[in-house]
């Protein structure tokens, strides 16, 4: 489920006149994500051909004051050649809008579909277009610091507490000590980028081998590359029952460095930064199963299956990312 604010014809209608895409025609809404309310939009296009847009209404973990970043971002990739979906601006060259107090900002739309099941072609076509999306960043006037850093991880499994844990899996509190570990570590000499941050494969839209879009910068901040990869990785390279599939790791590895050569510094501090990217999403999946009511319609995320990929890290990251 992800529409959480019901707007009516008329409001869609007014607020699509705002903008140079011509009248309203339809607006259906989404269910896939998680965190914002989202609507496919066609119109009749300025030119009388049609036009589908995304629009997207910002309803959780958002602050008004980091939209300018991240649709920034999202415009100046595209207008760089990467597959990120950009911006329309209103009639009076605004980014977002106002609407029932929320912000609203109209978005291209991308074809393709995000893969359930990732193969190595994919892979290794993902790893290239994140490189050349940390490339294309290098001149990107605008910065953000990352919320969910592993400071911010330990102080939210923190904040959590061992019993609430405990609660959610009896092994969970285990990743406690690891969470102080990651938390010390200073990544700051590491090349930067402006960085997705969460680029799962519900976040890369694809038709076959070929990346159309990537999507949902809503956690995209300044910081080392190799983090960005680092999440990747463990999103991409397990499958369901969490084996590493060690044929996308290698293909996700190579289509990077395809475009980008990691350094020295960076393969020697990969294993411990693909720990603490599987502590950032145990941290969240954590705090999320907490605050969701059991008859909440979103479904939650396991955090276990980030548990596993640590251990994963901490026996095999050196092999992986020598
Ligand atoms: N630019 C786009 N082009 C095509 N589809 C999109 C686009 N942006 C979002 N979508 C669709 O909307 C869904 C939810 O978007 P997403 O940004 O991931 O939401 P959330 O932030 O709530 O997770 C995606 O899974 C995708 O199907
Ligand atoms: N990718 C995160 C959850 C963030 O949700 P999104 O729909 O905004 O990508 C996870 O898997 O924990």
């Amino acid at each position: 489920m992800a529409v959480y604010t019901h707007l009516g014809a008329e409001e869609l209608a007014e607020l699509i006149a705002h903008y140079p895409v011509g009248p309203l025609v339809s607006a259906k809404g989404i269910a896939e994500g998680v965190s914002n309310s989202n609507w496919l939009i066609e119109t009749a296009g300025e030119d009388s051909q049609g036009a589908r847009f995304i629009l997207t209404m910002y309803e959780r973990r958002i602050e008004l004051e980091d939209l300018p970043y991240f649709l920034g971002l999202l415009d100046h990739l595209s207008a760089r050649n990467c597959p990120v979906p950009r911006t329309i601006h209103d009639r009076q060259g605004a980014a977002f809008r106002m609407l029932d107090g929320k912000a609203v900002a109209l978005i291209e739309f991308l074809p393709g579909v995000s893969p359930s099941q990732p193969e190595a072609g994919q892979a290794y076509a993902v790893g290239e277009t994140l490189a050349k999306v940390h490339a294309a960043s290098q001149d990107f006037g605008l910065s953000r610091e990352n919320t969910m850093g592993f400071g911010q991880n330990l102080a939210c499994l923190e904040g959590c507490g061992s019993n609430a844990l405990a609660s959610i899996d009896p092994d969970l509190p285990q990743i406690l000590a690891p969470a102080r570990a990651a938390a010390e570590l200073d990544l700051s000499a590491l090349p930067q980028a402006q960085i997705h941050a969460d680029l799962f494969p519900d976040n890369v839209l694809m038709l076959g081998d070929k990346v159309t879009g990537l999507i949902d910068f809503y956690f995209a901040c300044s910081g080392p590359m190799a983090l960005d990869l680092a999440v990747t990785h463990a999103a991409w390279c397990f499958d369901q029952d969490g084996a590493y599939l060690h044929g996308l790791g290698e293909a996700l590895l190579a289509g990077y460095q395809s475009v980008r050569q990691l350094d020295r510094q960076e393969k020697n501090a990969l294993p411990q930064i693909a720990k603490g990217a599987t502590i950032r999403f145990i941290a969240s999946r954590a705090e999320d199963w907490l605050d969701t009511p059991d008859d909440a319609l979103v479904t939650r995320k396991d955090p276990m299956q980030f548990v596993s990929r640590w251990h994963f890290y901490n026996e095999h990251g050196a092999d992986i990312f020598a």
